[in-house]
């Protein structure tokens, strides 16, 4: 069966207290539209997890853009699930490339982080995708199922794990794949996860990011394999980003 899609705004680190009128206007704006056949998620930066969640209007659940691999301890600067669990989100997005990039975190470790999250009874967003170069070489498929095999957890199950395919050139540019490349890869995603869990892996969620917007939310998220955005720029506007829930209303 196909999985529930999921619509999912990482505010990556953008958002004042102010933002909170962003996240009642797309309250407003679920709760007066013809019901969306998808889930919702805002991940807003650490400061706002607590007071977003428990002002989230209904419909919208909310999460993290990353976690320590550890419950506690002398890591200064470090957020762990267990204290996004008490703030609380339900999601915690591990692996973005911009960490990758940023923090020089591996496969391995972003596995570490997403076994973190789910012992801690929450869902977490796995992220995998391709440099530029990587896709000039034609390596895109062997580096994301690489990313794949490494960082989603050996205790993954459709409840608790979300992949989000990333091309990297792709984030924040304005540049998007073909449909057809999307499909391409969300299907070979697919088959990895079925190979590795078997049926279960049609379960899974696998989410789409780099630069969706309203205007090609629609053909995108109709390509095969693909359940859902991970939306960075264009969730900080809830006008923005209800333009691509609309993709999942009828
Ligand atoms: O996590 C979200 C992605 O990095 C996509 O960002 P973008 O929609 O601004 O391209």
């Amino acid at each position: 069966m196909k999985p529930t899609a999921l619509v999912a705004g990482n505010w990556k680190m953008n958002g004042l207290a102010s933002s909170q009128a962003e996240l009642e206007a797309l309250g407003n704006y679920l709760s007066d539209g013809s019901a969306a056949d998808c889930d919702v998620l805002i991940c807003p930066p650490f400061t706002l997890i607590a007071a977003f969640a428990s002002n989230a209007p209904t419909g919208v659940a909310i999460g993290a853009q990353d976690c320590h691999t550890n419950k506690s301890g002398a890591h200064t600067g470090d957020i762990s699930a267990e204290m996004l669990s008490d703030a609380g989100a339900s999601y915690v997005i591990v692996g973005h490339s911009e960490r990758r990039a940023d923090h020089g975190e591996s496969s391995a470790l972003v596995r570490d982080k997403a076994n973190a999250v789910l012992a801690e009874g929450l869902k977490a967003i796995v992220c995998v995708g391709e440099t530029e170069a990587e896709r000039d070489a034609g390596k895109t498929l062997d580096v994301v199922l690489g990313q794949v095999a490494q960082s989603v957890p050996a205790g993954s199950i459709p409840e608790n794990t979300v992949v989000a395919y990333e091309p990297v050139w792709a984030i924040g540019t304005g540049r998007t794949p073909t449909v057809a490349d999307v499909a391409e890869v969300h299907t070979a995603i697919r088959g990895a996860l079925v190979e590795r869990f078997g049926d279960a892996g049609n379960g899974f969620r696998i989410l789409y990011g780099g630069s969706v917007k309203p205007s090609n939310a629609a053909e995108l998220m109709a390509a095969d394999n693909v359940n859902g955005a991970l939306v960075g720029g264009a969730s900080l506007k809830a006008s923005d980003f209800n333009g691509i829930i609309d993709a999942y209303r009828n």
